[in-house]
């Protein structure tokens, strides 16, 4: 397993013991974002998005890749999800990354050492929501296309760190798509403590 050890069980936890976040990755416009913020409503898990950080901090993503270029957005969303993951105020938490993060080097290092969800969706189904992707600056051309090439390109890197797989392909409702996140979790969970 490649997961840190579990640490020692809390009766007192609803959620079970701590492990530090559970990382939502997966490609642009899956809904990690909408996800962690759903999962916090819904099932009352701590919430953070490293790009709603970075936004905070620097400025609207667009304006970022503009004014500094992509390889120093990358560098910022590095050193801002290994804050996020060092902090313990986010342990039970669930923490939505960008689609690139995991192929920066350093955050899939960092990537192997917590739960990992990855939220799958076709293109069939993504394809709608790119239409309004303007503030995505990776998607800039073609959309359609642009995300087809880096769902190539991140795939492989997704599917390996990925401990619980979720399907958000047909327009599956969030409500579902959560209830899978948070029977998985608490199986793994189990599973590491017993
Ligand atoms: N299960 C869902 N059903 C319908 N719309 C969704 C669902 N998940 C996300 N969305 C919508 O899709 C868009 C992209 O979601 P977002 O959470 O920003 O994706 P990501 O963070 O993966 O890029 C948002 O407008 C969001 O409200
Ligand atoms: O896939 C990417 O390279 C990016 C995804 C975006 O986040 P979402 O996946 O939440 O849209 C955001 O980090 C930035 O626009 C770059
Ligand atoms: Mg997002």
């Amino acid at each position: 397993m490649s997961r840190r050890p579990p640490a020692a069980p809390d009766p007192q936890a609803d959620l079970g013991p701590s492990q530090g976040p559970i990382v939502l990755i997966g490609p642009m416009a899956a809904g990690k974002s909408h996800l962690a913020k759903y999962m916090a409503r819904r099932y009352g898990y701590g919430y953070a998005d490293s790009d709603s950080l970075i936004v905070q901090r620097h400025g609207q993503i667009p304006q970022l890749f503009e004014a500094r270029g992509e390889d120093e957005f990358r560098r910022i969303e590095a050193e801002t999800i290994a804050e996020l993951l060092e902090d313990e105020s986010l342990d039970d938490s669930i923490l939505s990354l960008g689609g690139g993060a995991p192929m920066t080097a350093s955050v899939k290092a960092l990537l192997q050492h917590q739960m990992v969800a990855y939220l799958e969706i076709d293109e069939r189904s993504v394809r709608r929501r790119l239409r309004r992707a303007g503030n995505r600056p990776m998607l800039k051309g073609d959309p359609v296309q642009r995300w087809r090439d880096l769902m190539a390109q991140r795939r492989d890197t997704y599917e390996a760190l990925a401990d619980i797989r979720l399907d958000a392909s047909g327009n599956r409702p969030i409500s579902r798509i959560a209830e899978d996140l948070h029977e998985e979790i608490q199986a793994l969970r189990r599973q590491d403590a017993g």
